[in-house]
């Protein structure tokens, strides 16, 4: 179901070159383009010839948006993607004809018709090597193939990959045997998944590698957790943020000194942004709601040597109430909240937005910094937010190109 504005703007999208393009592909048998309101893993066509104008139409389809909302500064500081192999991730059904097996994404208009994926110019060229010597290994023996339905891909930039098999039946010794011997000639990791089971080969996670300002970060990211789709897009995310933590405008203007002064974090993940952040700060505080991203955020903050940071795992709406004088929490009860001193705050929540209980907490900050994979659900939060904070700086970056998908980023100062 979508809402009546996501309908509004499929409609809106309609009249563009992005979906004439679509429509154009779909009519040369190009299934699986989407046609009607945005809708995950159903892009399969690369069109490098159309990125720039598909992004400048997202774009004034995110700013339109805020029309009646506040006003946003003129520039729009624009983060472009790698044309093509910018997916570190990537999900597929696997179908299968008689004797042979194919990888395949379902368009929900048609799920009984499978879209077969030969090859992925999205995916990253780790994903793109492994399609095809994957799915090589997995016919040649009945034990890896039977009813085997699914495979997810997580790689790095670094040549780190893990593969998630999905299986409607139950994985026994042979399995374990047989895919553990693939694993060793595929030198990846591997992680069999069927009703109740998990099967670990050897390991669940990848471990990226991030230039941010000449330093390098890494992180753990876990299989099965949200991680940043798009590697070279989350490289300028973390720079963006950085930037807006300490300046007002893109040149600098503006700039302010928070090294005395504390950062807190919400729907921090497995902490990608607060630790990139931390070194600007005094002192962090940062909180999740799942646990194993709260554990991966905790080997990060060690492996990357940043020790004034505090993980919470609570939901935002636990930490707002906290904060706010509310219930005594547990899971806070070694954290003195009274020793922060918090001036920014940065947030990153799931497409649904803060809404308004959380957009009022965030309110009493003097900068907040604002990431969303949704410039509807932004402009909503915007409009709580704009009654106190005026927006100084508006930044997209293209995540997900040939998709109507915008991801944003606006930096709000108190007035
Ligand atoms: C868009 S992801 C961002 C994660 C992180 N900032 C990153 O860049 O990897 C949103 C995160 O919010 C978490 N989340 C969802 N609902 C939440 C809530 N009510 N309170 C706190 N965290 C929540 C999810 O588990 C997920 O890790």
């Amino acid at each position: 179901m979508f809402s009546a504005s996501a309908n509004l703007t499929a409609r809106r999208f309609a009249s563009t070159r992005f979906f004439r393009s679509a429509r154009a592909a779909a009519s040369r048998g190009c299934r699986g383009v989407r046609l009607t309101a945005p809708r995950a893993r159903l892009d399969v066509e690369c069109r490098p010839e159309s990125y720039s104008e598909e992004l400048a139409e997202k774009i004034a389809i995110a700013r339109s948006h805020f029309d009646d909302v506040c006003a946003l500064p003129t520039q729009t500081e624009t983060h472009e993607s790698a044309r093509t192999e910018f997916r570190m991730r990537a999900e597929f059904k696997v179908w299968h004809d008689g004797d042979r097996s194919y990888y395949a994404m379902s368009d929900s208009d048609r799920p009984k018709e499978p879209v077969e994926i030969a090859d992925f110019p999205m995916a990253s060229k780790k994903i793109r090597e492994l399609m095809p010597a994957l799915l090589r290994e997995v016919t040649k023996t009945e034990t890896l193939r039977r009813k085997l339905f699914q495979a997810n891909f997580l790689t790095t930039t670094t040549g780190d990959a893990v593969v998630s098999l999905l299986y409607h039946r139950q994985l026994d010794d042979n399995w374990e045997r047989e895919a553990e011997a693939m694993r060793a000639r595929l030198g990846i990791d591997i992680i069999g998944r069927a009703r109740k089971q998990k099967k670990v080969l050897a390991k669940d996670f990848v471990t990226e590698k991030v230039v941010v300002d000449g330093r390098e970060f890494s992180y753990k990211q876990l299989e099965g957790s949200f991680t940043q789709p798009n590697a070279g897009i989350a490289a300028q995310m973390l720079e963006w943020a950085r930037s807006v933590a300490t300046n007002d405008s893109p040149d600098g203007e503006g700039s302010v000194d928070v090294s005395t002064r504390d950062l807190l974090e919400l729907y921090c993940g497995n902490g990608h942004f607060t630790i990139a952040l931390a070194p600007l700060f005094r002192k962090c505080l940062a909180t999740e709601i799942s646990k194993s991203s709260v554990a991966a955020a905790q080997v990060n903050m060690a492996a990357n040597g940043v020790d004034n940071l505090v993980i919470a795992r609570l939901s935002a709406e636990e930490l707002s109430d906290a904060l706010n004088g509310g219930r005594e929490y547990t899971r806070l009860k070694d954290i003195n909240l009274a020793s922060y001193d918090l001036s920014t705050i940065l947030v990153d929540p799931p497409r649904a937005g803060m809404g308004d209980e959380v957009s009022t907490f965030c309110a009493q900050f003097e900068r907040i910094i604002y990431i969303s994979c949704n410039p509807e659900t932004l402009a909503r939060d915007c409009r709580v937010l704009s009654k106190t904070h005026d927006v100084k700086r508006f930044a997209v970056f293209d995540q997900f190109p040939y998709t109507p998908h915008l991801e944003s980023g606006v930096l709000l100062k108190k007035r």
